[in-house]
């Protein structure tokens, strides 16, 4: 099971992909391999930052491994041309060389959380309704306790920025908008 009776990730260090008990289960909606798609339990609140615009903060202490929000935006593939320099900032890759999740036009809090070398959160592919890799729910996990007041962050390197580091970009059709 991916998550503790506390529905906290069991583990940090697992890296495939998190299977969610979903509509072909017989279980009911307590159940505790329902997490993500409860949709956030944790008061974020969007803030306005000295340095580096709009970010995201705890209101209230998060225990580390807990569930914060998943990372919303419109699913794209293929070839994707885009003029906005800051555009990567706001991708997110799914699967394997499939396409990405763009929170540049529209998202949810997801969007708004800033970058950070030493980050408390991190991102997890999470599903509950199908077994496609190639299109998971990403999904950002405490890494750490954060106080209530602590700004949230994750990593874009290890998130995004590969992505286009290997000159892979994908683009233009979007064929869905991920919502949990
Ligand atoms: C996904 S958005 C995050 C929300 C953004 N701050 C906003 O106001 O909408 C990514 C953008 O935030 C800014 N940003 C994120 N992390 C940063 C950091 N550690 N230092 C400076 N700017 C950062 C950059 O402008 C980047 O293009």
């Amino acid at each position: 099971m991916p998550y503790d009776c506390n529905k906290r990730l069991a583990s940090l260090m697992e890296s495939s992909l998190i299977y969610e008990c979903g509509p072909s289960c017989r279980c009911s909606s307590s159940c505790t391999n329902r997490v993500s798609q409860h949709g956030i339990q944790f008061q974020l609140e969007i803030f306005m930052t000295k340095l580096k615009g709009w970010g995201v903060r705890a209101r209230s202490f998060i225990p580390s491994r807990s569930f914060v929000c998943a990372y919303l935006g419109e699913v794209r593939n293929n070839r994707h041309c885009e003029s906005r320099p800051d555009f990567d900032d706001y991708i997110l890759k799914i699967g394997v060389g499939k396409g990405f999740i763009d929170a540049s036009r529209c998202g949810n809090i997801g969007r708004f959380i800033n970058h950070s070398c030493s980050p408390n959160l991190i991102v997890k592919d999470v599903t509950n309704d199908h077994s496609d890799k190639n299109l998971p729910y990403k999904v950002l996990f405490a890494v750490k306790d954060i106080p209530a007041g602590r700004e949230l962050s994750y990593d874009y390197k290890s998130s995004k920025r590969n992505y286009f580091r290997f000159g892979i970009i994908f683009a233009t059709v979007d064929h869905r908008i991920a919502i949990v």
